[in-house]
């Protein structure tokens, strides 16, 4: 049944104590995080979907990627148990959200690791990235909950980047995109176009031919016009600083029951 709901999440206090691994750390100046935070949500609003706020996890200084927390297939909801332990608090809060909206719950268990950004739904294959967050029991476990619902499970090695989405999302007619040097094994994805921004990779899909993307991808955003797209563009860069995307900052619920 088709719904257009994304669950968000408030940046806290602690946002500019994020976590960085491939980038420099860089000053992130919260309100303005907060600002362009606000904008990101009315952009998804402005394009018909209804934002539902996750309660706030303001000891967790990440909790605003909220994609990391959970995974959802159909009408399946798989809390993660994320890579890194200062984001473990930040699922309690997403599971009781997805809950009351009618999703079935399931987890990742210890010794698993899994988080959200290492998952690239495109139709019923589902890509899981093998990298520094997520482990093997963790893909084994995704693999688990959602090839009995007809998910065909497929693993990417990740090495270059911090998620698979970090690398790679897909357009809305299945062809996958990014930026080459930041992609492992391009060969395993059966459509791909290469772009010419590692943030150009990583588009949200908002509906029929809409784009959301981050403004710094400007080239990316011009070849994605040319081909016909409708490209929403938003400024995040107090979350670039932290290695975040626009991918993270919501996760869309397309097949909700309740
Ligand atoms: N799915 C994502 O791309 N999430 C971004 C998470 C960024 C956060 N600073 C982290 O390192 O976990």
């Amino acid at each position: 049944m088709p719904s257009k709901k994304a669950l968000i999440r408030r940046p806290g206090p602690r946002l500019a104590e994020g976590l960085v691994t491939h980038v420099e750390r860089a000053d992130v100046d919260v309100d303005l995080a907060v600002e362009q935070w606000e904008a990101y949500a009315q952009a998804l609003r402005a394009h018909g979907w209804e934002t539902v706020e996750v309660e706030p996890a303001d000891d967790c200084p990440d909790a605003v990627f909220v994609e990391d927390a959970v995974v959802v297939f159909r009408n399946v909801a798989l809390i993660t148990r994320p890579g890194a332990e200062s984001r473990r608090g930040e699922t309690a809060g997403v599971e009781e959200a997805v809950a009351r909206l009618g999703c079935s719950v399931n987890w990742i268990w210890e010794p698993g690791t899994l988080d959200g950004g290492d998952v690239l739904k495109v139709g019923d294959t589902v890509y899981v990235g093998r990298g520094g967050r997520t482990d093997a029991a963790g893909v084994q476990q995704l693999r688990a909950a959602f090839e009995p619902l007809g998910a065909r499970v497929v693993a990417v090695p990740v090495s270059r980047v911090l998620h698979l989405k970090s690398a790679v999302t897909a357009l809305p007619d299945g062809t996958v995109i990014g930026h080459i040097p930041k992609v492992d094994r391009p060969s395993l994805f059966p459509r791909f176009l290469s772009v010419p921004e590692e943030s150009g990779a990583h588009v949200v899909l908002l509906g029929g031919d809409r784009l959301l993307m981050a403004a710094s991808a400007p080239r990316t955003a011009e070849l994605l016009t040319d081909l016909g797209f409708g490209v929403v563009v938003v400024d995040i860069s107090e979350f670039e600083k932290l290695e975040g995307c626009v991918t993270c900052l919501s996760v869309r619920l397309r097949e909700l029951y309740a």
